[in-house]
């Protein structure tokens, strides 16, 4: 099957849009350019991408799919649907499973219901530690044999610096990374969001910036002693970003992301007390948020990745106190970011696509991310010129908690190809 792409564009080295069509034949990009149909190339079906951008596959490197354990927030089917309709191509699936994936048996059971449900390629993190409890370490060998490409207990930090030293020694030996959500515990005190002026006001208990950057500092000493290449998830912290940026001048092998909601929303955009403006970790503060931003422009922060957490209406219809943590995130990614920060010459349209398609590829050493001929046919189409309104009635994913719906945006997906197979289009147009 030959899908011939016409009346697209893709975006040039200096950020100009130009036209240029693309022959996608047996998985891959065959051919690109102009006027590839009067070159006679033989094709079965043609798109009219009416003027949509050409991007390559975007890639996730956190998402939460729930299963097995929680499918009546998310599935495998349902959350790389989701992924599928945000232009998403490759995503890295959280371990925070039930059971936890912690042996190459039970990691295999997992990677079975991706091999039959998958929309996209879906790479399942293993597990730092059992049960994802932090005493004994997981088999780094065996899982590593079992299909995992990185391991990590996100949803809950390694709370011992001796047992996260452990792994990074095991991880280092393998060539493999260990990616960290970083929370001590001991610093939480039964917070629900951010802690200042916003949390007194509302009378809810804070989660200092020191809960997560405390831990990165111990991290990142660790990650320097033992050579192992250390990935930070979900930083959210001015003093987080400052810290990463010293270890990286310093030159440990550090890496890390950064989530849409966190360079868009702060804590005094908190309402009140309503569930679906908490995650983990909470909204900071607007100074934390600018840290953010200055962070990827100076390439602190390597990556835009989602966290995409979904959770059911009934969970988050509960007080920000008890609620869970999490808002999903798939299906707004890109037109957040090109709404929020290229259509207001914060960031070029092409500092946006890298930082969601060939960064986090190359920092997990992914062959997703480029659109050169003879490349896997991974790409997504988006339209960057009519408006739409983020409807949780369109979601493909089995949850809606994200604070951003109603929310006007430009940069709708219009078609996204997993290996030249067409995984999402949306209708009537
Ligand atoms: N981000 C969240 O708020 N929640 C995540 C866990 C996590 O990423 O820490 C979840 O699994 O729901
Ligand atoms: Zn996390
Ligand atoms: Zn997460």
């Amino acid at each position: 099957m030959a899908i011939l792409i016409t009346n697209s564009l893709v975006l040039n080295e200096r950020n100009q849009l130009i036209p240029c069509e693309f022959l996608l034949k047996d998985g891959k990009i065959q051919a690109k350019g102009a006027a590839l149909e009067e070159q006679g190339v033989k094709f079965d079906q043609k798109i009219d991408a009416q003027g949509a951008l050409v991007t390559p596959g975007l890639v996730d490197v956190h998402v939460h799919f729930r299963e097995p354990g929680f499918t009546h927030k998310e599935t495998i089917a349902t959350g790389s649907a989701a992924a599928a309709r945000g232009g998403f191509t490759t995503v890295c699936a959280m371990p925070n499973l039930d059971p936890v994936p912690d042996t190459a048996e039970k990691f295999e059971q997992v990677q079975k219901i991706i091999d039959r449900d998958g929309v996209v390629n879906v790479l399942q993190y293993a597990p730092i530690t059992q049960n994802l409890r932090s005493d004994e370490l997981v088999d780094f060998e065996k899982l590593k044999k079992a299909g995992a490409f990185a391991f990590t207990n996100d949803g809950v930090g390694v709370q011992t610096a001796g047992v996260m030293y452990q792994a990074m020694k095991a991880a280092a030996k393998l060539g493999m990374p260990i990616v960290a959500h970083t929370e001590d515990e001991s610093l939480l005190f039964g917070g629900c969001m951010h802690h200042g002026e916003k949390s007194k006001e509302l009378g809810l208990p804070g989660i200092l910036s020191a809960t997560e950057s405390s831990q990165i500092a111990r991290d990142l000493i660790l990650a320097e002693e033992t050579g192992v290449h250390y990935h930070v998830c979900h930083v959210s912290t001015k003093e987080s970003v400052r810290i990463i940026r010293d270890a990286k001048r310093a030159g440990v092998k550090v890496t890390c992301e950064v989530c849409p909601h966190h360079l868009i929303l702060s804590d005094n955009d908190i309402p009140g007390d309503d569930a679906i403006y908490k995650m983990n970790p909470p909204l900071r503060g607007e100074d934390d948020r600018q840290a953010l931003i200055e962070g990827l422009l100076d390439g602190t922060i390597d990556c835009i990745a989602t966290d995409h957490a979904p959770h059911s209406r009934e969970e988050k219809a509960q007080s920000m106190v008890s609620a869970p943590f999490g808002i999903v995130g798939s299906e707004t990614a890109f037109s957040l970011m090109y709404t929020h920060f290229v259509k207001t010459n914060i960031f070029t349209l092409k500092q946006v696509i890298d930082w969601m398609t060939d960064r986090p590829a190359h920092i997990f050493g992914l062959t997703s991310g480029t659109l050169d001929i003879g490349a896997a046919a991974d790409l997504a189409l988006f339209d960057l010129e009519h408006p739409f309104e983020i409807n949780g009635e369109d979601f493909a994913s089995k949850s809606d908690n994200t604070p951003f719906l109603g929310e006007k945006v430009y940069g709708e997906t219009m078609y996204t190809f997993v290996s030249g197979k067409l995984v999402w289009a949306k209708r009537g147009k």
